[in-house]
């Protein structure tokens, strides 16, 4: 560990935090040219964080990337790490040869449909930003983020967002700031993201030379105005995931968990993005802790956790033990 990768923020380091993310609405377009797929999406981030700090360190320390926390051991910790891949890029554009240690602490569940790995890259982008003084804008970041992955300039934005292309083109949705509180049940192991894509197009096509093609979602405007009152029940029957079915053909299991988060009187529960977490949504905090404590009583999951959105997008913090912030 180079020495000087847990100073508090200063010259020499400096952390930032972001947010996971979930999708309220996530339609998926058929596969397109370059292997992506178009989507229509509502991004919410909710408040399970990831924090990154980046440590400039002496010339002859190794570039380290250090990961810790729930899952961590499943993290790349070589160049091919998505905070590593955001710091590289921001160095070379800015012709720096500072070294620059890595430290992730993971609060996002790996490959669990919550863009972990996603708000790393957004919080290292914010963090490199910030250490080598380059003075990028929001918009010059959400650029940068785009071309390290799809949900990435969400991460850096987050609040609630119409995302579409393949999920970088944002819009913000100002005026959808109903708060939900939303359990997140945590499964054992995860999905590949272009995996369960893939499964999705193998689906439609079996299903439409059955001539019972797979049900899509449709627009978003009911759910944008649900958002904007103050009514979880009339939000939670417009939420929509059309890779929910690609998630649950490739890991049944999570059709128990589903029905638990039923019996246990969540408005609604659905897989997270491409899975395999699921999130039960609920009318109030109260209605969370019963329904997480009775979730988390049936064993179906790994670990049950408490969440709440919107909250804002990735930011540097002065105290690596603060609380992030909340609201966006
Ligand atoms: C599905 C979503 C929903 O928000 O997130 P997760 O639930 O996995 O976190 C995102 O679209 C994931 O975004 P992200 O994880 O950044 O994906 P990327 O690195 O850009 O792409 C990984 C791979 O997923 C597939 N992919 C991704 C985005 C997209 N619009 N169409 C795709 O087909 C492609 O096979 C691509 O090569
Ligand atoms: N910093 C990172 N954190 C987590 N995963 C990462 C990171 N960098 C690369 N990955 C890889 O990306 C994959 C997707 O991880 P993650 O972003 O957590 O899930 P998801 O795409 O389902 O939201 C993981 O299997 C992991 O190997």
């Amino acid at each position: 560990m180079p020495r000087d990768v847990s100073t508090p923020a200063g010259a020499r380091a400096v952390t930032a935090v972001a947010p996971a993310k979930i999708n309220l609405h996530l339609g998926v377009g058929d596969l397109r040219a370059d292997g992506f797929h178009d989507l229509l999406t509502v991004y919410r981030a909710v408040d399970l964080w990831e924090q990154v700090t980046v440590a400039l360190v002496d010339d002859d320390d190794p570039d380290v990337v250090v990961v810790s926390g729930p899952g961590a051991a499943q993290v790349p910790t070589d160049r091919t790490n998505l905070a590593a891949k955001a710091v590289d890029l921001l160095r070379g554009e800015a012709g720096s040869g500072a070294r620059l240690a890595i430290r992730i602490v993971k609060g996002v569940p790996v490959a669990g449909g919550m863009a972990g790995g996603s708000a790393d890259a957004a919080a290292a982008l914010v963090a490199t930003d910030r250490l080598l003084g380059l003075g990028l804008g929001r918009a010059a970041l959400e650029e940068r983020a785009a071309r390290l992955g799809s949900d990435v300039p969400f991460c850096i934005r987050g609040g609630t967002a119409l995302g579409t292309g393949r999920g970088e083109t944002l819009a913000p949705l100002l005026h959808a700031r109903a708060e939900q509180h939303v359990v997140v049940a945590i499964a054992d192991g995860g999905l590949s993201t272009p995996v369960v894509f893939a499964e999705l197009d193998r689906l439609r096509a079996e299903r439409s030379e059955t001539g019972r093609d797979l049900p899509r979602s449709g627009g978003v405007e009911a759910l944008v105005e649900a958002l904007a009152g103050q009514d979880p029940a009339r939000v939670a029957g417009l939420l929509a995931n059309d890779l929910e079915p690609a998630a649950l053909s490739l890991m049944p299991a999570l059709r128990k968990t589903l029905r638990a988060g039923a019996e246990a009187g969540a408005l609604h529960g659905m897989v997270s993005g491409s899975g395999p977490t699921c999130l039960f949504f609920c009318a109030d905090r109260e209605q969370a802790i019963a329904v997480a404590a009775e979730v988390s009583e049936t064993g179906v999951a790994r670990e049950v956790r408490l969440t709440h959105g919107p909250v804002g997008g990735a930011h540097v913090i002065d105290n690596p033990q603060q609380t992030p912030q909340k609201t966006p």
